[in-house]
Order: structure tokens, then sequence, then C-alpha cells
């Protein structure tokens, strides 16, 4: 049999410029991919997180955990977030990333996203703890959500759907150049689990 010019089992590039973003449909098999889904819905401390936007205190529309190695807080829009104990399975899946990226991680942020009302706005991951160039792996559990990219100087756009057992992979410019997030929709009605691993670094290596 022919061998496929675009291999399933293989991170595609996708067609941004002044990006590099990959991307995997079916990274986790459906099992594994279920097996994570319920275990995170059920075992990660979720939490209503709040951001203050000039000086103003509001809930944001998700609930979300964090979890890492000791001393990877997180400053995230006005507030620090103290990273939990790295659970088994969140273990397990770091180093399935860490095998498929060649990177390693020392964080990760989980986002749940009860229904299609919940959803995430534009943003770029430019934190600076996390460096000038990181490399962000982003693991889909649960409903298909669309993840909008907008570059900054162009506008362009570009929507990928995230399905369930889904990888992709930011690295380079890409934070620079191109913000993304998660619209609301009415169309999705179910849960959906994103987690998006990171490498830290601590005050002493900024
Ligand atoms: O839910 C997603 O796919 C996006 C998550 C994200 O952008 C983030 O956690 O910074
Ligand atoms: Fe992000």
């Amino acid at each position: 049999m022919q061998k496929s010019l675009f291999p399933q089992n293989q991170l595609q590039s996708l067609p941004l410029v002044d990006a590099k973003v990959q991307f995997l449909e079916n990274w986790l098999d459906s099992t594994t991919a279920d097996d994570y889904f319920d275990q995170f819905h059920q075992q990660l401390d979720w939490q209503e997180g709040e951001i203050k936007i000039f000086g103003k205190t509001t809930k944001i529309p998700r609930l979300q955990a964090w979890y890492g190695d000791e001393g990877t807080d997180y400053q995230y829009s006005g507030v620090t977030m103290k990273p939990l104990k790295w659970t088994h399975q969140l273990l397990r899946l770091k180093e399935q990333c860490e095998a498929l990226t060649g990177v390693s991680y020392n964080s990760v942020l989980a986002n749940l996203y009860r229904d299609g009302s919940d959803s995430m706005g534009m943003h770029s991951d430019n934190e600076p703890e996390l460096g000038l160039s990181p490399t962000i792996v982003s693991v889909s559990l649960g409903e298909t959500r669309n993840f909008d990219f907008k570059h900054r100087v162009s506008g362009e756009k570009y929507r990928l759907p995230l399905s369930h057992g889904s990888v992709l992979v930011m690295s380079g410019s890409t934070q620079k150049y191109w913000l993304h997030g998660i619209a609301k929709t009415k169309k999705s009605q179910q849960a959906r689990i994103n987690l998006t691993f990171r490498q830290i670094r601590s005050n002493n290596q900024k």
C-alpha cells in the first residue's frame, strides 16, 4: 500500500505566518481520551477563578486548576496561582507530551468549559515567566470547541476545531504575533477539558 503523504500519527504544521503551530487530531485513542476526561473531570481541584481588570474583580467564564513543580507560581491577569502537586494521571500525560515534542514541562493549566457559554478571551501566553518563545502543548478532551487565532498586526484569522484526544503545539514566535481564544457557542452543550503544559522559569532563571 502506498504510504500516505500525511501520516495521521505525526504532528502536522498549520499554515500560519510568523508562527510555529502543529496539530495532531487523533493523538490519544478514544479509550485513553475518555479515561483522562473522566479522571480529570472528577479529580482535579476545579476553581471558579477571578481576574482583576482596572481594579475590578470578576469571575472568569470557565473553571481552572493549576498543577506543577514547586516554585512554578503563575501570574495571570493580576492574580497569582500557586501550583498544586501533580496527580498520577497528569504526570503520565505530561510525559506523553514530552515524548511527542522533545521539550520538558514543569506545569499545566487545566481549563474546564462547562458548556458553550464558557469561553476564553483572545490572548497570548506571553507572561514573562514563560520566556520569549515558549513551547506550549495543549491537549483537548470532551466536547469539540473552535480555537481561534488572530494575527496581531494583519488581523488575519484562522479557526481550528479541537476535538477529543487532539493535541496542538504552539512554539517559536506564535505568542509574539498571534492571539488565540475559545469563543462562546450555542452549539456545544457538553463539557470540554483543555490542558496546556508549559515550562515556567523560576526567578533565578529569568
Ligand atoms: O482551551 C483552550 O484550548 C485554550 C487554552 C488557553 O489558551 C490557555 O490556557 O492559555
Ligand atoms: Fe492560551
